[in-house]
């Protein structure tokens, strides 16, 4: 993951993050073009970009949706790529409870929430922590529920050849919280299966998994 307190300058243009991200979207030329149109805005929403509080605000902002939006900068198949292991393990792998961070791409707020995501491997395995970084780059982009849902899915699927994946993400949309429709307590759920997870009894099993806790 990116570490939001390292912007980097021009001159680590070329540099990679954890081997596979590149990371010119934080030159500055960029930063002060975004800036200035978040300075109009504030100015538009009845602000005073002049006074003291509101000084650095449109940078922040820039620097701020940059980093909420790193995910288009991350190649999720790479990711998956770095990390496959020849094991022979052929029970159902889950990594549960991922937490999940995106926008929606209709209104730019945030939609929040967990990811369960299990596969059965074919004859290969992918490091644990891939998976989560495989949310992350399709999470911090612009996005809808569902085809977030898909996206990671079909690169687990398409990389990892696996017997089956299962993905289910339950999330909160601020824009049907704090504005809108104005429901604070609903939640969405997603859900998406290849192959074996297309079974009932192996989806049941997932399912009963992801809603087990461990004390
Ligand atoms: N299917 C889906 N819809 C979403 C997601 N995030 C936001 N939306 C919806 O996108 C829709 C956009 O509808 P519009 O009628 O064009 O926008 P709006 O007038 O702001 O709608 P309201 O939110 O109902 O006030 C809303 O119903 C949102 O709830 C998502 O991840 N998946
Ligand atoms: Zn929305």
């Amino acid at each position: 993951m990116i570490d939001k307190d390292h912007i980097p300058s021009r001159d680590d243009d070329d540099d990679d993050i954890d081997g596979y991200t590149k990371i010119d979207r934080y030159n500055p030329k960029l930063i002060e073009n975004l800036s200035a149109n978040y300075l109009n805005v504030l100015k538009q929403i009845g602000e005073d970009p002049e006074r003291e509080g509101l000084l650095k605000t449109p940078e922040r902002i820039a620097k701020a949706m940059l980093y909420l939006t790193h995910g288009y900068d991350l190649d999720a198949q790479n990711i998956l790529n770095s990390a496959m292991f020849k094991e022979e393990y052929s029970q159902m792998v889950i990594v549960k409870d991922i937490e999940v961070y995106s926008m929606c791409e209709h209104h730019m707020l945030p939609f929040f929430g967990k990811a369960h995501i299990a596969y059965i491997p074919n004859g290969y395995v992918v490091g644990l922590s891939k998976i989560p970084r495989v949310v992350d780059a399709f999470a911090r982009r612009l996005q809808v529920q569902e085809r977030l849902t898909n996206q990671i899915r079909d690169c687990i699927q398409e990389t990892l050849n696996p017997i089956g994946v299962g993905v289910v993400i339950e999330c909160r949309h601020l824009c049907m919280s704090m504005r809108g429709v104005q429901k604070q307590n609903s939640v969405t759920t997603t859900s998406a299966f290849t192959g074996e997870f297309l079974k009932e009894k192996t989806r049941t099993e997932f399912l009963n998994l992801i809603s087990s806790k461990l004390s």
